[in-house]
């Protein structure tokens, strides 16, 4: 009954309160976005052993809980750890490491063979559009075939820029629509 209650709170009210998971390869800025979004500041960040949590409210009537896990390669493997009950994936890329493009295609694989993450959303975030030589959006679903792997789940992508916060709103926007829309399917 609980549960009830609780799908029928997510479906019809305003303020869609969802856990959101953000991860993507070391260095591609998870955590100075989360930062830029629940502080609006840049902070100055090191390689996240772990993960960071935060509630944030990027806009009127939205409720995230942002989990930024860290990517090194040598702790991915702790990502699937995260998965249940996840209501949406952010993927964050750094449009101008284009020689990992294929790494991150990879990962990105990996996370959406797992049972849990079939059919969650998935944003990207192509961060780092300030940067000379990097990847514009829709190159980055090319070179990451998002046509093909993302076949289950809805997807958007975005480009970013997290110091400026440029592209932050319309990212979690989004992902707020697209969670809601898969809330109403669940159901
Ligand atoms: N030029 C530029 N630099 C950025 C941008 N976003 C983040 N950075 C920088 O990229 C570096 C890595 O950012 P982090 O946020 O620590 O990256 P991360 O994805 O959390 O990395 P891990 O914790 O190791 O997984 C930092 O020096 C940031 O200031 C951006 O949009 N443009
Ligand atoms: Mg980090």
């Amino acid at each position: 009954m609980g549960l009830l209650f609780s799908k029928l709170y997510n479906l019809f009210s305003t303020l869609p309160q969802a856990r959101i998971l953000m991860v993507g390869l070391d260095a591609a800025g998870k955590t100075t976005i989360l930062y830029k979004i629940k502080l609006n500041e840049t902070v100055s960040t090191i390689p996240t052993i772990g993960f960071n949590v935060e509630t944030v409210c990027p806009m009127k009537g939205v409720q995230f809980t942002v989990w930024d896990v860290g990517g090194q390669e040598k702790i991915r493997r702790l990502w699937k750890h995260y998965y249940q009950n996840t209501d949406g994936l952010i993927f964050v890329v750094d449009s101008s490491d284009v020689c990992r493009m294929e790494e991150a295609k990879e990962e990105l694989m990996n996370i959406l063979e797992d049972d849990a993450m079939k059919h969650v959303p998935v944003q990207i975030i192509a961060n780092k559009q300030d940067l000379p030589g990097a990847l514009k959006p829709y190159e980055i679903v090319e070179r990451l075939s998002l046509n093909k792997l993302l076949t289950s789940n809805q997807w958007h992508v975005q480009g970013a820029c997290a110091p400026q916060g440029e592209g932050l709103y319309e990212a979690l926007d989004s992902m707020g629509s697209m969670v809601k829309q898969s809330r109403k399917r669940q159901f």
